[in-house]
């Protein structure tokens, strides 16, 4: 065990790894006395030195392939060191050259495995040892091992310990057999030695040394440490270090062919099992590298792993019996030897460093990484200049900052500037709008100012409104021009950040909303060249009512809404007062055209809808806020003017002037511009007298209906609808005052009609959920009304003319049965369930016929078809579900529409009848 303390194994390195098969002979053994007695012959024949044939005198075999060829085949006469040296030599000697060897010895119990390893081994050695005399300049240590795996069990073979040995996976030596005694040779005698002593431990506990050895695998190992000198050069100190296995494996033969149980099938199983997995090894070996090769299966592959298609040279010795009943056996060690012969290994020298060689090379890697931090030192000046770059450019980019910072102030002092500039000129064009404007735009103002107090633009109302007028600064969507975020921004670390007003995100709800609201009116008022834009609206204003359509008048608004961005200075009163008064009508159009929208909810989103192109029309938030926030409705004639003609181009539009409160409030905010034209002035007093005569028309409504005089006063409306029934609009206009309870009249009365009109429950119950009251309603509770008063009419008349058509219908409904055979009618009668006396029951029939048919010229057609669709049904040409649906005794009316249809689809087939 001495040896390994010499060495301090610190690596290991290949060197020259060359592929090369595994070399695979055949040994055979002669007749043993036993054989001989039995007269047992071969059946083979070891033609030359590498082909073995099998002469079967079987017919049975003889289908067998006959003939075999390997690296080295030897017969009965071939003795045991013609072995070694033709078959084994080379390989074990390897083991001087710093090369793993192993030597196998596979083959079924008593071929002569044992006979052979045992020559072998002790040749080997003997060749090892001459070896080494023969090269005194070079250091050999030997060592010896003998490890016995049985049971999968592996035992240390010179230890009279008998605990199973563990394996250990070394990432350097690969699979290490832990506390194996390594028994360093000191010479032949020596050696001798320790082979009694494992053939010694092979003995115990068992009976026979045959019965274990057949039952075991054995594995002697000699491990050669030597110096490369000779190898690597002169001045290399590494050592060369390598192993050779000599193992003789346990009978080849199956379990079930050795008769045994228990303990031996036992036995026999592991042996299999190694077995079985040496064998899998091989021929996944010899069939390529690819794919995972199951060395871990089993000890004996894992102990052996580097020996098979690892780095060692390997021999197979295929021991077989030249007997008759054992040719089986023979088959497949030759044909295991057949798959050994074509796995490759890839034996390496293994050269091991020793101290003095690695500290040797130690210091030449030391010497390298100095140089090397020389060379990068050196080129570290390099960096040096760089940097001093870098701190360079960061001082220009400092100063640069710096003038950036300057300009961001001189900026701002201009910028502050102009807007005391444009402060200046708003307080000038406030006070003549002051002179000007009527009390009531007071109103106006404080909404205007309460809707930008948010803002904090501007100190007082009239200067909000004319900064909006003139510069765009609360323009939706617009900025004043030197404010807000630009390219630079990132640099200005103390420049004021002012929101853009067309970011949701730079104000809160309320705020965007009341910004919205104010921009919608003074967006108009500020656009520039005002005079021809005048022009402009008008025509665009005039196109929306002529047309009547919904998108038209938003388009409009929004392209008034782009033009507003450009700010003229050149802004006089008269010029803002047109704008107005465009832009009211506009609003005027819009709120005529969208009534139902006057109470949504909706605010913000509106005015986002509003913002961007779609086709989704509503009105806007800042309309409705204009037109809610507008002053109280003025008597004065000017103020009238202006709206009337809108109101008389779309008659519907009144409903949407009241809320349902029944407040009057967005018709006249509509009527607050001072400046109208006469024209206007004389339509809208037109329309004060029209209304004014509503008026009175519904307060004697009203008196009437507080008197319990109900019928007089629907009466009186009737008489106006009559009097002028193409007026709808002007009928169905109520007063807010009176608009409750004259809602409450007209349903009450619809309520009555559905009875007698028979109308169904969803139309009634959809009738009670879509009007609750609101005044837009009062259209179409007239229409409704009158509709059902009309169908109430007609219904007495069909009445009478009802009676008249029965008695028709049933004189031609016996007509038809008389031209119907008897066997017809029982059909129709069997089939409509009719089960009362004859007379009854052709009334019925009669009946029935007419009223599903309804036609006078098709009824005898259809009579016949009747009668023909019986047959059918009773001879099974129709299936009778079909039949039965059309004919089956529901109520008369019902079942009309499925018997037209029978009838309809029945008529292609009237040629038949
Ligand atoms: N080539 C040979 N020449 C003469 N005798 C031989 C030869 N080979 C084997 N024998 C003899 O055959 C018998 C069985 O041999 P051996 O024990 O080596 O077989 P084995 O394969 O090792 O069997 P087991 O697997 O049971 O160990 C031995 O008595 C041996 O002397």
């Amino acid at each position: 065990m001495g040896g390994s303390q010499d060495f301090d194994t610190v690596s290991v390195s290949s060197f020259g790894g060359q592929k090369e098969k595994i070399l695979v002979s055949v040994r055979l053994r002669p007749l043993n006395d036993k054989e001989r007695s039995r007269n047992d012959v071969s059946d083979w024949e070891c033609i030359n030195n590498s082909t073995i044939i099998f002469r079967s005198s079987i017919p049975e075999r003889a289908m067998f392939p006959s003939a075999y060829t390997f690296d080295r085949v030897f017969g009965c006469e071939s003795s045991t060191e013609q072995v070694y040296e033709e078959g084994a030599k080379e390989v074990a000697l390897a083991v001087v050259s710093g090369i793993n060897s192993s030597i196998f010895a596979y083959g079924q119990t008593s071929s002569g495995k044992t006979f052979t390893m045992s020559g072998i081994t002790e040749y080997a050695v003997s060749d090892i040892y001459d070896y080494i005399e023969k090269h005194p300049e070079r250091e050999f240590v030997l060592k010896f091992s003998a490890m016995e795996i049985y049971n999968e069990a592996v035992r240390d073979l010179l230890s009279s310990d008998s605990t199973p040995l563990r394996l250990l996976d070394d990432p350097e030596r690969g699979t290490v057999v832990e506390r194996l005694t390594e028994e360093s040779l000191r010479d032949w005698d020596h050696f001798l030695e320790l082979l009694a002593v494992c053939e010694a431990q092979r003995h115990i506990g068992e009976t026979s040394l045959n019965e274990m050895s057949s039952r075991s695998h054995q594995i002697l190992r000699l491990t050669i440490e030597s110096s490369a000198r000779e190898y690597l050069g002169p001045d290399n100190s590494s050592t060369l270090t390598a192993c050779v296995n000599f193992v003789d494996l346990a009978g080849s033969e199956r379990a079930s062919q050795t008769l045994s149980a228990g303990t031996r099938l036992k036995e026999g199983c592991h042996i299999n099992r190694s077995l079985l997995t040496l064998g899998t090894v091989i021929r996944k070996l010899s069939k390529g590298r690819s794919g995972h090769i199951p060395y871990r299966d089993s000890k004996l592959t894992r102990i052996l792993q580097n020996s098979l298609g690892g780095n060692a040279r390997t021999a197979m010795i295929c021991t077989m019996s030249p007997a008759r009943n054992h040719v089986e056996q023979s088959r497949n060690t030759l044909l295991f030897a057949s798959c050994a012969k074509e796995v490759t290994t890839n034996a390496q020298v293994n050269a091991v460093m020793s101290d003095k060689a690695l500290v040797k090379q130690l210091q030449r890697e030391l010497a390298r990484m100095e140089s090397e931090l020389r060379s990068f030192s050196s080129s570290s000046l390099v960096h040096s200049d760089s940097s001093a770059l870098l701190k360079e450019k960061e001082l220009q980019i400092e100063k640069m900052d710096k003038e950036i910072k300057e300009l961001t102030q001189q900026r701002d002092i201009a910028q502050s500037r102009i807007q005391d500039l444009l402060r200046s000129t708003s307080d000038r064009q406030g006070s003549k709008l002051g002179n000007v404007e009527e009390p009531n735009h007071g109103k106006h103002y404080e909404r205007l100012n309460s809707s930008n107090s948010n803002l904090d633009f501007a100190d007082n109302v009239e200067d909000n409104f004319l900064l909006d007028g003139t510069s765009p600064r609360l323009s939706m969507g617009m900025s004043p021009k030197f404010v807000g975020p630009d390219q630079l921004s990132e640099w200005e670390v103390d420049a004021p950040k002012i929101p853009e007003p067309n970011s949701i995100n730079g104000y809160n709800d309320d705020r965007e909303v009341t910004c919205k609201e104010v921009c919608c009116i003074e967006e108009d008022e500020s656009r520039p060249n005002i005079i021809d834009q005048k022009e402009e609206t008008e025509r665009k204003v005039e196109e929306n009512e002529n047309k009547h359509t919904k998108e038209e008048p938003l388009t409009s608004l929004k392209k008034t809404e782009g033009e507003v961005g450009d700010s003229n200075p050149n802004v006089t009163y008269d010029s803002l007062q047109k704008k107005i008064q465009d832009m009211q009508k506009t609003i005027n159009c819009l709120v005529s055209l969208y009534p139902a929208e006057r109470s949504s909810p909706s605010s913000s989103s509106d005015m986002d809808t509003a913002s961007t192109v779609s086709s989704k029309v509503t009105r806007s938030r800042s309309c409705k806020s204009l037109l809610i926030g507008a002053p109280p409705y003025s008597t004065s004639e000017g103020s009238e003017a202006g709206f009337s003609g809108n109101l008389e181009r779309f008659p519907g539009n009144i409903s949407c002037d009241f809320d349902n409160t029944g407040r009057k409030e967005s018709l006249t905010s509509a009527r607050t511009s001072p400046d109208l034209t006469e024209l206007s002035r004389l339509e809208n007093k037109k329309f004060v007298a029209e209304e004014n005569k509503k008026e009175e028309d519904n307060v004697q409504l009203k008196q009437v209906d507080d008197t319990g005089s109900m019928q007089k006063a629907d009466e009186k409306s009737s008489k106006q609808q009559a009097a002028c029934p193409e007026t709808l609009g002007a009928f169905s206009k109520p007063e807010p005052s009176d608009w409750g309870m004259e809602f409450k009249v007209r349903r009450g009365k619809i309520v009555e009609l559905w009875q007698a009109c028979n109308v169904p429950l969803l139309h009634r119950t959809y009738f009670y959920l879509l009007f609750k009251g609101d005044p837009s309603d009062a259209v179409y509770l007239e229409v409704e009304l009158r509709r059902l008063s009309f169908l109430k009419g007609s219904s007495h008349e069909q009445a009478s003319s009802k009676k008249a058509l029965n008695k028709e219908r049933e004189m031609l409904g016996k007509r038809i049965l008389k031209k119907f055979r008897k066997r017809e009618r029982e059909s129709l009668y069997k089939t409509w369930n009719i089960g009362l006396n004859t007379k009854q029951r052709s009334q019925q029939l009669a009946r029935r016929l007419w009223t599903d048919t309804r036609d006078m010229a098709h009824i005898e057609d259809s009579a016949r078809l009747v009668a023909r669709l019986v047959d059918w049904s009773e001879t099974g040409r129709i299936p009778k579900e079909m039949f039965g649906l059309s004919f089956s005794p529901q109520p008369l009316g019902r079942r009309s529409f499925g018997w037209r249809s029978s009838m309809s689809s029945l008529s292609s087939a009237s040629s038949l009848v």
